[in-house]
C-alpha cells in the first residue's frame, strides 16, 4: 500500500466540525485511511499548514466543453440563446475541437478544486479521453434530442445515448461512469421515452435530463399532456432512484413530493437561472420534503465560469430570495450542496472526509484577506472562499494539484490550444452564417 499524508492543517468533517487532523490516504484503494492527530505512514506528502482540508466539490451539471463558448453570447433568454448562437455553432463542432474544450473545463476545475463532475454532451469518446488525462472523476453520457429530426436520425441519437452509457458502464476501479442522457422533455419526443428508460433500467446506471427549466418549456407540457412535467416523466418510467435532472425551476408541490417519494435527485444551477433569467428553483422547499439537491455550473456558456464556489454562494443568496427567508439555504446546507447533495445524486461515495470514502480532497489556503478572520470557516466556504484559494486537489488518492501547479495537464498547452480551437470554430460557425 502506498500512501499520501496531508498534514499540519484543519479537517472539515462531515459534521462541519473542523478539527486540527491529518488525512491518511490509501492510494491504490483511493480512499481516506484515517483522519487525527499525527497519523503514521507517507509515501506522499502535502503540506496543509494554515490551511483547510475540504471534500472536493462535486459539479453535479455541466457540458464541459461549452468553456469554447464562454463570452460567445449572453444576455439571452435559453430558447433564444440556444437557437440563435449555440446549436448553430455546435452544429461546427468537430471532436477535436470537444477534446480541446474539455481540457480546458477539466483544468479549471481542478485549479478551483472540483474533483467530481457530470457532464452531458456529444461527442463523448473525445471528452472521457481528456477526462482521463486529467486524473478527474466524473460521469458522462451523450445528450440526445429528437426534435426536429427525422425519425431515423431521431432513433440513432437515441441509440446512441444508450450505447455510450453502455461503453462507460460503472466499473469498480474507473473513474468514469455514465448515464442515459434524454436531453430534456421537450426536446426528445414522447414516443422515445420508453427506449431510454429501458435503456437505463436495463444497463443499471441512471437517466440524466433537464427538467422544468423555464416556463417556456413546462406550459406546453401541461397543455399538451394535461399533466405537470415530471408526472408524464414518471408516467413514463423517467423517474427513479438514482437518476438526477438538472434544474427543476418551476416545479410544483406535487413534482417536489415525486422527487422525493422517487428518490430521483435534483440538481440546481443557480447561475445558468440567473444568467438566462429562467427563475428561482425552490431549494429549499425541496430539501424540506427530503429530495436530495446536488448543484452545477451548468455549461460555462451560460454561467459563465466553472468555480463551485462561486456557485454555492449564488446558491446560498438566490435559495434566501426564493423562500424570502434570510436563514433558507445557509451556509451548511449551501456547501452540502455542493459535495454530499452531488455526491449522492451522482452516486459517487465522495463529498464526505471519513474513513473509507473516496479520497477526494482540496486544500484551500486560509491565508488570504478575504478569508480574515476567521470567526467560522463554514461561513468561509459559502460565502466568500474563491476558486483561487484552493492550494492542492486530490482525486482517488492522486495528487492533481500541488501548490497550484497542475501535475496531470500542461496548463499553457491547454489554454493555448482551446483559444486557438475556440477561434476556428466561431470563424466556421460565422462563415456559414
Ligand atoms: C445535446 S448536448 C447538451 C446540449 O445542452 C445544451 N445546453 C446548454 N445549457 C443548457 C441549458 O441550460 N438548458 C438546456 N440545454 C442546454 C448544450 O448547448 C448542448 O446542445
Ligand atoms: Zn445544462
Amino acid at each position: 500500500m502506498t500512501t499520501l499524508r496531508i498534514a499540519g492543517g484543519k479537517v472539515l468533517r462531515p459534521d462541519m466540525s473542523v478539527i486540527e487532523a491529518d488525512v491518511l490516504v490509501d492510494q491504490e484503494a483511493g480512499e481516506i485511511l484515517e483522519i487525527g492527530p499525527d497519523v503514521d505512514g507517507e509515501d506522499e506528502y502535502l503540506d496543509a499548514d494554515g490551511s483547510l482540508v475540504i471534500p472536493g466539490l462535486v459539479n453535479g451539471h455541466c457540458h464541459v466543453a461549452m468553456t469554447l463558448l464562454r463570452g460567445y453570447a449572453d444576455d439571452k433568454p435559453l430558447d433564444r440563446w440556444l437557437q440563435e448562437d449555440i446549436w448553430p455553432t455546435e452544429a461546427e463542432l468537430t471532436p477535436d475541437d470537444v477534446y480541446a474544450g474539455t481540457k480546458l473545463g477539466v483544468l479549471e476545475m481542478i485549479k478551483s478544486g472540483t474533483t467530481a463532475f457530470g457532464d452531458m454532451y456529444f461527442m463523448v469518446p473525445n471528452i472521457v479521453e481528456a477526462v482521463e488525462e486529467s486524473g478527474l472523476r466524473a460521469r458522462v453520457g451523450h445528450a440526445a434530442v429528437t426534435v426536429a429530426k427525422d425519425d431515423e436520425a431521431a432513433e440513432e441519437d437515441v441509440q446512441t445515448s444508450v450505447e455510450i452509457a453502455g461503453q462507460y458502464d460503472d466499473s469498480e476501479d474507473e473513474l468514469v461512469s455514465s448515464a442515459v442522457m434524454p436531453h430534456s422533455l421537450t426536446t426528445v419526443a414522447t414516443e422515445y421515452f420508453s427506449d431510454f428508460a429501458e435503456g437505463a433500467r436495463g444497463l443499471d446506471v441512471p437517466l440524466h435530463y433537464h427538467a422544468n427549466e423555464t416556463t417556456g418549456e413546462v406550459d406546453p407540457i401541461v397543455d399538451e399532456e394535461g399533466m405537470r412535467p415530471l408526472e408524464l416523466a414518471d408516467e413514463h418510467g423517467l423517474l427513479g432512484s438514482g437518476d438526477y435532472l438538472a434544474h427543476c425551476v418551476h416545479i410544483d408541490e406535487t413534482e417536489i413530493d415525486l422527487l422525493a417519494d422517487s428518490g430521483a435527485a435534483a440538481i440546481h444551477c443557480p447561475a445558468s437561472n440567473m444568467k438566462l433569467a429562467s427563475g428561482m428553483a425552490p431549494v429549499q422547499e425541496m430539501l424540506d420534503a427530503g429530495v436530495t439537491v446536488g448543484l452545477g455550473t451548468d455549461g460555462a456558456a451560460s454561467n459563465n465560469d466553472l468555480d463551485m464556489f462561486d456557485e454555492i454562494r449564488d446558491a446560498a443568496m438566490i435559495g434566501k430570495l426564493a423562500a424570502d427567508d434570510a436563514s433558507a439555504v445557509d451556509a451548511e446546507t449551501a456547501f452540502s450542496l455542493a459535495t454530499t447533495g452531488s455526491a449522492e445524486a451522482l452516486g459517487f461515495d465522495s463529498g464526505r472526509i471519513e474513513e473509507g470514502a473516496n479520497a477526494d480532497l482540496a486544500v484551500i489556503d486560509l491565508d488570504a484577506p478575504r478569508l480574515t478572520p476567521p470567526h467560522d470557516l463554514v461561513s468561509h466556504l459559502a460565502y466568500a472562499v474563491s476558486g483561487s484559494d484552493v492550494r492542492h486537489t486530490v482525486v482517488d488518492g492522486e495528487i492533481l494539484m500541488r501548490d497550484r501547479e497542475v501535475l496531470t495537464l500542461d496548463e499553457e498547452a491547454v489554454i493555448a490550444n482551446a483559444t486557438d480551437h475556440a477561434a476556428s470554430l466561431v470563424a466556421r460557425a460565422e462563415a456559414d452564417d
